[in-house]
Parts: C-alpha cells; sequence; structure tokens
C-alpha cells in the first residue's frame, strides 16, 4: 500500500506507517504543494495524509477518485468537499480531541498577550524603544474575573472556557448550535443567543468550524455591538472574521484588541496593518504546535489510515 504525504507529521507517525509495511512519499518542499503537482503524486497511491490547507475539491477527489482514505493532519475539514469525498467512496479522517487542550492554550495566549499588548512592547525594546522604567503610556486591561464569551462551545471551545474559569474565574457565557449540558453543569457556562454574546463579551473567542454560516461572520456590524473594551480572538478559521472589518473597527476603536491565530489569507503579508497595532497579536496558525499534540495527532492519522487502506470504517471519520 502506498500513501503520499503532503508535508511534515511527526517522526512518530513515520515510523508507525513503516512499521504497517506502507510505502510513503513525502512532500519535502518549504513551499506548499500546488494543486496539480498534488493530483499528479497521487496517481499511483492508495492513500493521502494531507497536511495543511490543500483544497480537497470536487476536481482533486475526482482525478484521484482510486484514492480509499484521506487522512486530514487537523480537526478543521472546511478544505475538504465531503459530500463529493461521499459521493466517490472516499473515507475522510480527521484528529478530533487530542489538540483540543492545545489550541485552547493558544486562545489563552492570545488574549492575555494582547491585554497587555505584549507583542506591541516586545517590537518597541526590538526598536530600541524602552528608555527607562516610567509609568507607561501602554497601559493593558485585566481579564481576571471578567465575562468570556464562546462562540462555538464545542471541544476546544470548552477547553478554554474551564482555563479561563479556574484560572482567572471568568464568567462564561456561550453561543451554540445547540445547548451544552456538560459546560453548563461543570463550571456553570450561561448559554446566550448571538446578540447577548456580543453585547456581553469582554473577551470574545470564536471557536466554531468555517462553513457557509459561519463565513464572514464577524463585521465591522458585529463589532459593532461589542464592548468598546472588548478583545475578540480567533484561532479557528481566518475567513470567519472579515479582516477589513476588523481593522476598521481596530482602527475605529469599536473594539478595544484582536489576537489571531488563523488569518485570511494565510501567511498573512508583512505589510498587514494588524502586525503594528498595539493590541494586537497574531500568530502564524500554532493552535496545535506543541511537541506532544503533533504526536497525538500522528497517532491518529495513522489509525485512521491503516483502517481506511483496509476497507475498514475510520476511527475518526469526518
Ligand atoms: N488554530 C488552529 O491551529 C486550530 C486547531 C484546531 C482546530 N481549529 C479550528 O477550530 C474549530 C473547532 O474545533 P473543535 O475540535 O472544537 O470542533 P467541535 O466540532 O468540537 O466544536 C465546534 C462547535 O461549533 C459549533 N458550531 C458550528 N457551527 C456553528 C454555528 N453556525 N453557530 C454556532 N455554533 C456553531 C458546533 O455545534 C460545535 O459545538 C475547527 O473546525 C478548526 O477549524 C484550529
Ligand atoms: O484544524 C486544525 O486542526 C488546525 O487548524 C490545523 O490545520
Amino acid at each position: 500500500m502506498k500513501v503520499f504525504i503532503s508535508g511534515n507529521i511527526a517522526p512518530i507517525g513515520l515510523k508507525q506507517l513503516e512499521d504497517n509495511n506502507i510505502s510513503i512519499t513525502q512532500w519535502k518542499e518549504e513551499r506548499q504543494i500546488t494543486a496539480e503537482e498534488l493530483v499528479q503524486a497521487c496517481k499511483d497511491k492508495d492513500g493521502l495524509i494531507s497536511v495543511g490547507p490543500n483544497r480537497i475539491d470536487a476536481a482533486f477527489l475526482n482525478a484521484c477518485k482510486h484514492l480509499k482514505v484521506i487522512a486530514l493532519h487537523s480537526v478543521g475539514f472546511d478544505q475538504v468537499d465531503i459530500t463529493e469525498a461521499k459521493k466517490l467512496n472516499i473515507a475522510i479522517g480527521n484528529t478530533p480531541g487530542v489538540l483540543s487542550s492545545a489550541t485552547a492554550d493558544t486562545a489563552f495566549l492570545l488574549m492575555l498577550a494582547v491585554s497587555r499588548k505584549a507583542f506591541y512592547l516586545h517590537k518597541k525594546i526590538i526598536n530600541g524603544g524602552w528608555k527607562n522604567y516610567e509609568p507607561t503610556p501602554e497601559l493593558g486591561i485585566e481579564i481576571n474575573g471578567k465575562t468570556l464569551g464562546i462562540f462555538g462551545l464545542g471541544k476546544i471551545g470548552l477547553e478554554l472556557a474551564k482555563k479561563c474559569a479556574a484560572a482567572y474565574q471568568m464568567k462564561i457565557i456561550y453561543h451554540n448550535r445547540s445547548r451544552n449540558q456538560e459546560a453548563e453543569k461543570e463550571i456553570g457556562a450561561e448559554y446566550v443567543s448571538f446578540e447577548e454574546l456580543l453585547a456581553q463579551s469582554d473577551v470574545l473567542s470564536v471557536h466554531t468550524a468555517l462553513t457557509a454560516e459561519t463565513k464572514d461572520k464577524f463585521t465591522l456590524e458585529v463589532f459593532d455591538k461589542m464592548k468598546p473594551n472588548a478583545i475578540f480572538i480567533n484561532t479557528a478559521r481566518g475567513g470567519i472574521h472579515n479582516e477589513k472589518d476588523l481593522i476598521k473597527a481596530l482602527e475605529d476603536k469599536v473594539i478595544w484588541g484582536a489576537g489571531l491565530d488563523v488569518t485570511n489569507p494565510e501567511p498573512m503579508d508583512k505589510s498587514n496593518p494588524l502586525l503594528s497595532m498595539e493590541s494586537v497579536a497574531v500568530l502564524p496558525h500554532i493552535g496545535s504546535a506543541t511537541e506532544e499534540t503533533r504526536d497525538a495527532m500522528a497517532k491518529l492519522i495513522v489509525e485512521n489510515i491503516v483502517a481506511g487502506l483496509k476497507g475498514e470504517k475510520l476511527p475518526y471519520q469526518v
């Protein structure tokens, strides 16, 4: 059985694939593989491990109908045409759960970094701007005891809510497609309408998938309904907020700050105005990027690939 890997996965995953007698070919270049190159690379393969944003759209799936399984190196699957894959009987697997804590940590890190203007002040030191100790004009705001609003209280949202309730006694409110009884019982999370979420959150963190419903959900009109001292955090997908509107909302002080692990497009251009704003922190999509989590993701990917190549139901099937 032959598998193509379109990027890097943890070495433990490569070893486990070899232990299962799976022959692997891997994309080693620094640049992202193109759509044409991906089709070409998958021509004689039985499975694909898709790392990064390669579009697994109808064109790709129809050009590679022979694939038995595609294991995503992600929990998100907005890059995949699931309906078409189902029609063509190609199993799609993802990596739920194992990355929830690491990704919630990234949201937590951004929340604190924004609240104290940490990335901006770090750059200020590099640029020789730290002259002496004095009350700084760049004051932060505190998180302790404030209200955290979660948009999309699934696995990652719940991890963040638990961390914020425990560490900072934050009040947790959330808006979701359905009620999350576990969160309501465990941390007293309160279900609110989307409008209430906007009106009450001091920190609003996005954790839904990118779908037709959530695409461009956060526009200027929406930011306008938030508190002027609110912090907006997005570690889900860059397409969920409208970037032009977010820039305008920050420039006009409609909201206080923003922390982003995801942007639209990715990579973000280094001239982007968000990168020079005081109360903004941006990371290059590192939500799950810890050694422990990447090892755990690789193990799930191997389980999905091995099952898919045998024609069995994937343990983590989308
Ligand atoms: N930055 C990163 O590296 C990183 C890492 C992991 C996941 N992610 C992103 O985070 C997303 C969430 O991951 P998860 O494991 O928590 O998924 P999940 O499915 O457990 O949670 C998503 C939640 O959003 C809710 N939801 C979906 N559409 C909604 C809508 N229109 N309105 C309200 N609620 C809605 C769902 O009901 C669910 O509770 C992924 O889809 C992925 O895009 C990013
Ligand atoms: O969805 C995910 O798991 C991350 O964003 C990695 O792509």
